[in-house]
């Protein structure tokens, strides 16, 4: 069958979708693979590679061509400025792709797209690029350097900069561009941890189990995760480290009666269930039909039968849960900077304003669904970001505001690698980089009797 695409094409196809069109990289991405179902296996690698390395680079990439091109990338043609991203991205990071294949390429993809008349400054900018790719001189002064060399937009270093020191804020920009296995939680109620071991092992995964808790794992080496067995059956949850010491922390006792008020796709409230072991209940909640399913059809993955999902706006008082809970989850709606490395595209769409509006949205929840948690209960507080504002500040915010409540000791239920984290007793900042997790926050407060 011949192929009405190239690879590069295709690639270009993603890259203008999410600059142009405002198209999140994983669904642009998502949507390519599903079209092109002819592309073969090292096809498709290619081409997320290629799609989603030049994203990452961005501001590295651009800083390059500004180098080498006098044309200055913003006043480029979009469509020239992203062939030239991505055939920049391969020259320095794809040592596997020749030099002069990568040129070529650009060139004919140009013309491909009408733009004959420019093939000339393509392939000057890419074989000037390529001779002194390695004289490129990056800025002295530390945030702009920061900025270029892990393509981090300047308005978030100078946030991080403020409440981290410099050497801190390199270990996690360097821990984004990393890449991860993925990180699993064995479904307790229905494997044991070492058992799971072996099954994943007998499906080919290579597993190793994360040194923080001992029913958690790293698997690599499958090619498609829905495609196994073991978790087409339930036996494990995808989730990260970071996320099952909420679980953790939050200790629930058997019997206990939780809620989770921003509850989807289901990770910690599936897993609170699991630690419930057939007893109490679970309610998850969120706030649209298309959100519930997610969980549903997670619960009924994992198979469990003492939890169950509603729509429910957690920003609204629901007058039959007042002091009903025994343990109340609120991992909010934030502005996911712990998280960048896992969504490519998402530290050049978010903005400040928007951080700075979700920590109010947070403290409009909170201060709500602290009334669900009866005398004595256990009110946990999260967020996957590393932002003071969502995090540490809310909490101040609301201790001030509602002094029934206090912060709980939390220490006991981490690993000692993670003891030492705990910051103001009952909160935990998980920094990527520093921590072997996601960037994550965590506080436990308890309701006084
Ligand atoms: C960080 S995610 C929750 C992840 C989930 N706890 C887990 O572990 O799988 C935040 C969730 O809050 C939901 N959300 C945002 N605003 C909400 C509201 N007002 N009421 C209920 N849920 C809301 C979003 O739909 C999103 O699913």
């Amino acid at each position: 069958m011949t192929k009405p695409l190239s690879e590069r094409e295709i690639v270009l196809g993603i890259l203008m979708d999410v600059t142009e069109h405002d198209v999140y990289s994983h669904i642009a991405l998502g949507n390519v693979l599903a079209k092109y179902q002819y592309l073969d296996k090292k096809e498709r690698a290619f081409i997320t590679r290629v799609a989603e390395g030049t994203l990452e680079h961005m501001i590295e990439i651009d800083y390059i061509l500004n180098q080498f091109s006098k044309v200055k990338v913003k006043k480029m043609k979009p469509v020239i400025r992203n062939i030239l991203r991505s055939a920049v991205y391969q020259l320095k990071y794809m040592d596997s792709v020749p030099d002069s294949a990568v040129c070529n390429e650009a060139v004919k993809l140009a013309v491909k797209k009408g733009f004959g008349t420019l093939k000339g400054f393509v392939n000057g900018v890419l074989r000037n690029t390529a001779r002194n790719l390695e004289q490129v001189e990056y800025p002295k002064e530390p945030r702009a350097f920061l900025s270029v060399k892990y393509s981090m937009p300047e308005w978030i270093l100078e946030l991080w900069l403020k409440e981290y020191d410099e050497d801190t804020v390199e270990k996690i920009l360097a821990d984004f561009q990393k890449e991860k296995p993925v990180t699993i939680r064995t479904n307790v109620s229905r494997i044991n941890p070492e058992a799971l071991e072996e099954r994943l092992k007998s499906e080919g995964v290579s597993v190793k189990r994360h040194p923080y808790l001992p029913y958690a794992y790293e698997i690599t080496g499958y090619d498609y995760l829905g495609d196994l067995r073991s978790f087409q059956e339930g036996l494990f949850a995808v989730q990260d480290i970071s996320s099952m010491l909420v679980g953790e922390i939050a200790a629930p006792k058997e019997g206990n009666y939780i809620i989770d008020v921003c509850a989807a796709p289901g990770g910690k409230s599936i897993h609170l269930a699991d630690k419930l072991n057939g007893t109490g209940q679970v309610k998850a909640r969120d706030l649209t039909d298309y959100k519930v399913h997610l969980i549903r059809e997670n619960i009924d993955r994992m198979q469990f039968d003492h939890i169950s999902a509603e729509v429910m706006d957690a920003s609204v008082l629901d007058e039959n849960s007042v002091e009903k809970a025994d343990i109340v989850i609120a991992d909010l709606p934030c502005s996911g900077l712990g998280v960048l490395g896992r969504k490519t595209d998402l530290k050049y769409k978010t903005t400040l304003e928007q951080a700075e509006e979700l920590a109010e949205i947070q403290k409009s929840i909170l201060d709500v669904v602290w009334q669900y948690v009866k005398p004595g209960g256990t009110f946990v507080y999260s967020t996957c970001t590393i932002n003071r504002a969502e995090n540490m500040d809310n909490v101040h915010w609301f201790l001030e505001k509602h002094p029934e409540f206090i912060l709980a000791p939390i220490q006991e239920h981490l690993c000692d690698a993670l003891k030492d984290s705990v910051m103001n007793q009952g909160c935990l900042q998980l920094l990527p980089g520093v921590h072997e997790s996601d960037g994550f926050f965590i506080a436990k407060f308890q309701r006084l009797e």
